[in-house]
């Protein structure tokens, strides 16, 4: 860990481009939620992420899609001011890693991931669980939280609905039942940056479409965080998310809207194989050609 508290070494940033690619200094970086520029992240020989260009604004929702080893979680861990960039900036809430602590930086950022829910304790129970999240820690640490903390916690697993697992330990639940208490976790600290990797990851089609039901409704509430949820599959994009990011080897095949850039064309691409895309109302489905 450096001083940061980032686990790769701090490279300063040497490459700045604006909206459309070009080499320049950032305007006003407060109306950006994220904003990568030149992004590389290098282990090794492996280049994990190379010269990627990518910008989430405060009401948009981006889903990011690419195959496995694509580099769909280190871009969020970048997202989330876990890593730092090789090369390139990365701008979080109008703050440059490198510039800032992400100690700062990090309550204001909901994450989950698999790597969060096997750091949980087995013991700790759901609802400490959710509300040491205002705490930044995980799993309870005081004796008494604050009243209104854990009103806040009730009410955000009411919201993903599982009120009722509430007084049980993490440990006992099902893995969807998992998912939906992190992701009541991630929005604990009322974040400003909402950061889903693979949320419906291992549910079956009924735990998928009930998460992707209750992340529509997250999506569309126009007070909901800038949201970006990583997944592989089309199926679980929600109703409500705007915007699409396409994944390969590290680097963009594509960025845009929803509408403009989710197409067959695009997937195959990404995917590496000859892919038909479905939409049927507003959820999508893909299968090979
Ligand atoms: N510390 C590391 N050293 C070397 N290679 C790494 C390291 N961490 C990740 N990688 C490699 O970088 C690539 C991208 O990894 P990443 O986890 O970001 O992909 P992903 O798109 O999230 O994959 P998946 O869909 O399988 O979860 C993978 O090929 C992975 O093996």
């Amino acid at each position: 860990m450096t001083s940061h508290g980032l686990d790769a070494p701090a490279a300063t940033g040497t490459v700045n481009y604006d909206h459309n690619g070009h080499v320049s200094e950032p305007n006003n970086l407060d109306d950006l939620v994220v904003r990568m520029a030149g992004v590389g992240v290098r282990r090794g020989r492996n280049e994990l992420l190379a010269g990627l260009d990518w910008a989430v604004e405060l009401d948009e929702r981006w889903v990011v899609l690419g195959p496995n080893g694509a580099g769909k979680t280190t871009l969020l861990r970048l997202a989330a001011a876990e890593l730092h960039p090789t090369s390139g900036t990365v701008d979080l809430l109008g703050e440059r890693i490198g510039k800032v602590s992400v100690f700062e930086l990090r309550p204001r950022i909901g994450f989950t991931s698999a790597a969060l829910a096997g750091r949980v304790p087995g013991d700790e129970l759901v609802r400490d669980v959710v509300v040491s999240a205002g705490y930044s820690v995980i799993g309870r640490w005081r004796e008494e939280y604050e009243n209104l903390d854990v009103d806040r916690a009730m009410e955000l697993l009411g919201t993903l609905g599982v009120t009722h697992l509430a007084e049980r330990t993490f440990g006992t639940l099902s893995e969807g039942e998992r998912k939906r208490v992190l992701i009541a976790r991630a929005l604990m600290t009322d974040p400003e940056l909402l950061l889903l990797d693979e949320p419906a990851a291992g549910l079956d089609l009924g735990g998928r479409e009930d998460l992707v039901a209750r992340l529509s409704t997250l999506a569309m509430d126009p007070d909901a965080p800038a949201t970006v949820l990583v997944t592989h599959h089309v199926e679980e994009i929600p109703p409500g998310f705007t915007h699409a990011l396409l994944l390969r080897e590290g680097q963009a095949v594509v960025a845009g809207l929803i509408d403009d850039v989710l197409t067959a064309e695009n997937l195959s691409k990404t995917f590496d194989q000859d892919l038909l895309l479905e939409r049927s109302g507003d959820r999508f489905f893909a299968r090979r050609r």
